[in-house]
């Protein structure tokens, strides 16, 4: 099983709201090293994967491929682009203060970095995950803006018990969230962003389902956390994300679907608008993998 960074109460030294000091100065060279391995494989590989405002982000924070950013050095850049600061947490927290942070505009960044041997694919959200995967998608207003409204409906649906269902938007959004930009099927996914293997599966196995985004199906549909998706959420943008996020009666979507079992993510759903436009195609790996020729 691996370690996992999941807290039901704040551990020693982590404040009320769950945050907890950084402390940057305790990373390791060989933790670097990871971070910077890590920072050059995924920005290799998601040239032609990444939606285009997720490449923007990244040059934005073009300093970050140094080394393990310091956040407060982070976020003096990020304050300004994106109204935005990141707070270190231990990890996984629990949802109101979560929810509570992304109301706020703090986004909630892992204090702990994964080992070396897990640079493809880490089985949970580490600091790579969070601030390469999910921090320069907050450049664009409209998906900041729907993460600020995923808050304050997450801090109402806590009070209706509905958080978990909530939880499922998040998973197939922001974490495994696809879209298409210009034709192509690009990832937005913050899980997707910052793990190359998953990413080349969905956007170019013919494997998983893909479905356009309906916000009660995604409500409906559990998830797995520690392996690939198998059914993956197709956005047409983030005005429309945000538009139908504001839009949502989260109250009465709950009470429809409360009562009924949850879709598997292998199931299909009566009504599903089945994403058939073209998949990426599958690329000879990236520059990091291509031989080196013999000499
Ligand atoms: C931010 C982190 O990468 C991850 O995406 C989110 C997902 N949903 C979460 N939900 C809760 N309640 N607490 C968390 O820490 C997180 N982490
Ligand atoms: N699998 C992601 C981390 C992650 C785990 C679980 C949920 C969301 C994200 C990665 O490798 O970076
Ligand atoms: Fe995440």
């Amino acid at each position: 099983m691996p370690a996992s960074h999941i807290y039901d109460a704040p551990p020693e030294g982590a404040a009320a709201d769950w945050t907890i000091d950084q402390d940057w100065a305790s990373f390791t060279f060989k933790q670097h090293e990871t971070w910077r391995t890590l920072f050059h494989q995924q920005s290799a590989a998601l040239a032609r994967y990444a939606c285009r405002d997720f490449l923007k982000g990244l040059k934005l924070l073009g300093h970050i491929a140094r080394g393990i950013p310091d956040f407060a050095d982070l976020n003096r850049r990020l304050g300004p682009a994106t109204g935005w600061e990141v707070v270190a947490v231990p990890g996984w927290i629990p949802n109101r203060p979560f929810f509570e942070h992304l109301a706020n505009r703090r986004f909630p960044a892992a204090n702990f970095l994964r080992p070396p041997e897990r640079i493809g694919y880490s089985e949970e959200p580490d600091m790579f995950h969070d601030i390469f995967g999910h921090v320069p998608m907050l450049i664009n207003p409209a998906f900041s803006q729907f993460l600020v409204a995923y808050g304050e409906a997450g801090l109402r649906a806590e009070k209706l018990g509905a958080a978990d269902f909530l939880g499922r938007l998040w998973l197939y959004t922001t974490e495994f969230g696809l879209v298409v930009e210009e034709g192509e099927l690009r990832a937005f996914g913050g899980g997707l962003l910052s793990s190359y293997a998953e990413c080349v599966a969905a956007l170019t196995s013919p494997a998983p389902r893909r479905v356009w985004l309906d916000i009660e199906r995604v409500m409906r549909t559990q998830y797995h956390f520690d392996r690939f998706q198998h059914i993956y959420f197709v956005v047409e943008g983030f005005v429309h994300l945000l538009r139908a996020t504001e839009e949502a009666d989260f109250a009465g979507i709950y009470r429809n679907i409360s009562g009924e079992p949850a879709l598997q993510p292998e199931d299909g759903f009566r009504g599903d608008r089945v994403y058939d436009g073209p998949l990426q195609p599958v690329r000879r790996g990236p520059a990091f993998m291509k031989r080196k020729p013999r000499r």
